[in-house]
């Protein structure tokens, strides 16, 4: 069996295309994007995030800030852009240089503009099941399922990883779609055994590899979240020898990383619409 590739970039550019529909409806979304220091990583992902929020017609603003800013002056920079009229949506790039406290600068994001869905009023949402703003790479898994007509309902679901911006929010995802779901995380003692009973396998630990074609399912559905830099380029968490015995596999690059960016997008146009009362946030 051949694994049918699932196409992350052909599915945002068609999820960046209605974005781009709805915003010039709208007519001004405004995103502001925090970046502090200078991992070279992150000034990808950023100029990426940047590129597409432009060409879908969002006012994207991309605030720099020095590696040694005070989280006195991160804290004062995220209270202003709470206040800015002409900001609907907040991302502030992680990882934080050391010295500035992760927990502490996503409370201080506005819930309404958090588009990474990392706010606590956000992830709880989720948790019970009615979503505000959802972070961008599990949304964007779901509807890579969604899209090639892979429905959770009934079926064994298995994560690998259990970070706040990944492994959870895709368990909750894959919950609330009615999978029977598994975290599996680095004390997991039987990975394959968990693994090979998977009829979806969502893989987000940033181990080169790690999932492999002795332990898929035959016929399963394998996304690859995970994304290490070698010196022979960009390595999954998935082996490339997955794509023989999986049924769906998301390549990578090009799988779940360009859905991300859309997600993304979308997180932006569902913040403008909260503030502009089209759509109730909760408990407000
Ligand atoms: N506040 C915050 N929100 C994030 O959403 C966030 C973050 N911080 N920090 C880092 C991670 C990582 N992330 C990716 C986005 C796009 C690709 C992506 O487009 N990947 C391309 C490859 C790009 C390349 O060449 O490196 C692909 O998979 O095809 C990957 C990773 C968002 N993150």
């Amino acid at each position: 069996m051949t694994a049918v590739l699932m196409d992350g970039k052909a599915l945002a550019a068609k999820v960046r295309a209605d974005v781009a529909r709805d915003v010039a409806a709208l007519g001004h979304v405004g995103l502001a994007t925090v970046l502090v220091g200078d991992d070279p990583a992150s000034h990808v992902y950023i100029a990426a995030k940047h590129k597409a929020a432009t060409e879908a017609g969002i006012d994207a603003r991309d605030v720099r800030l020095p590696a040694d800013t005070s989280e006195e002056d991160v804290l004062a920079l995220v209270d202003r852009l709470n206040h800015d009229d002409e900001v609907d949506g907040i991302l502030v790039q992680l990882p934080l240089p050391g010295h500035l406290d992760e927990t502490k600068v996503t409370y201080a994001v506005s819930p309404a503009k958090d588009v990474d869905g990392f706010h606590p009023v956000n992830a709880g949402n989720l948790y019970l099941g009615t979503p505000i703003h959802v972070p961008a790479t599990p949304s964007g898994c779901m509807e890579l399922l969604a899209a090639y007509d892979v429905d959770p309902a009934g079926k064994e679901a298995v994560v690998i990883g259990r970070s706040e911006i990944v492994g959870r929010p895709m368990a909750m995802l894959l919950m609330h779609a009615n999978a029977t779901v598994t975290v599996c995380h680095s004390r997991t003692r039987d990975l394959a055994a968990h693994v090979s009973r998977a009829d979806i396998v969502v893989a987000a630990v940033g181990r080169p590899g790690i999932v492999n074609a002795e332990m898929v399912k035959p016929g399963a559905a394998v996304l690859d979240v995970g994304l290490t830099r070698t010196d022979e380029g960009i390595r999954g968490d998935v082996d490339a020898s997955v794509a023989s015995v999986a049924g769906h596999l998301t390549p990578m690059p090009g799988g779940t990383g360009p859905m991300t960016i859309a997600c993304l997008l979308q997180s932006t146009l569902k913040a403008a619409r909260y503030r502009r009362g089209l759509l109730a946030f909760p408990g407000a």
